[in-house]
């Protein structure tokens, strides 16, 4: 498969490009590659990719481009690529807007965690694409992670929200764990490792089994000891709330920056 990616070196691009070549998925000369900044010699310890001297370049040398360029970069970009199978992975850029590329369109929404080979990736589709776009599609994405097809451009604004936030918000509660661990005099050392046990190991419990997460806090409010009393506090002060509230804020914005440059 020849596949070029705009924005080769970024945090996504860079993952992709890395997992493909990894996997063996593409061939290094069949991996077009472009960024803004200029050729690396040196790319994931390769040096038989290939490099495109722009845009129409990269689009003419392959049969899918990846567009993993910032949103507000997609228009300098003058994407035109027609018959080609065209993999977005920008937030906010609707299937509206890329179908001026001219290809046949994916929408699709990683996260962080391709760097690690975990992201989710949900994608949807334009009505002109094939079964046989749908197979790639599904095997670039497994390069990175797990993928699902879904079926309306609101459900990936939600998921823009929610699974591309990546790890934000287990980082923002493991940043405040951190620094009340810290205030609270614990030696540096064990307040991280501390930290690190609660958002990385034991959630872990949660693995396979996510929907019975309500049960979990049940179990330990049930249990009235000190998380229960912890747990109390947190709701009184709108936890749950707030993380509703973040996720619809952010679902508003990957619905509206790109149809409203005010968003
Ligand atoms: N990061 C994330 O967690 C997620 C990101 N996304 C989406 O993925 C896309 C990429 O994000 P991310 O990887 O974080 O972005 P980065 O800023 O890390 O990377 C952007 C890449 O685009 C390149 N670039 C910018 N302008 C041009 C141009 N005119 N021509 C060619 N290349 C260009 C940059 O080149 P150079 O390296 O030379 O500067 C860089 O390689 C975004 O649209 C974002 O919405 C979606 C889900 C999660
Ligand atoms: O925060 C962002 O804009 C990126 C794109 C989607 C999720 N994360």
């Amino acid at each position: 498969m020849r596949l070029g990616i705009i924005g080769a070196t970024g945090w996504l691009g860079s993952a992709l490009g890395r997992a493909v070549l990894e996997r063996g998925l593409v061939a290094g000369p069949e991996l077009v590659l472009l960024n803004r900044s200029g050729v690396r010699l040196d790319y994931h310890g390769r040096t038989d990719v290939a490099w495109a001297s722009d845009v129409s370049d990269l689009v003419a040398r392959v049969e899918v481009v990846v567009v993993a360029v910032r949103p507000e970069d997609y228009g300098d970009l003058a994407l035109h690529a027609p018959g080609r199978l065209v993999l977005s992975f920008m937030a906010g850029i609707p299937m509206a807007a890329l179908s001026g590329a001219g290809g046949r369109i994916v929408r699709a929404m990683p996260n962080a965690a391709a760097g690690h080979g975990q992201s989710y990736t949900p994608w949807l589709a334009a009505a002109d694409v094939t079964q046989a776009d749908r197979v790639v599609v599904r095997a670039v994405l497994a390069t990175i992670g797990t993928q699902d097809e879904i079926g309306t451009e609101a459900q990936i604004d939600s998921l823009t929200a929610l699974s591309g936030s990546g790890a934000a918000y287990p980082a923002l509660m493991a940043a405040g764990m951190l620094a009340h661990a810290r205030a609270s005099g614990l030696p540096e050392p064990v307040a991280r490792r501390a930290v690190e046990a609660v958002v990385c190991q034991a959630a872990e419990l949660l693995r396979g089994r996510i929907e019975t997460a309500a049960d979990l806090v049940e179990t330990y409010r049930a249990y009235r000891g000190t998380t229960a009393a912890g747990l109390e506090v947190a709701e009184a002060n709108g936890f749950s709330g707030s993380i509703a509230q973040a996720l619809d804020a952010a679902t508003r914005k990957a619905a509206h920056m790109g149809r409203d440059k005010d968003a």
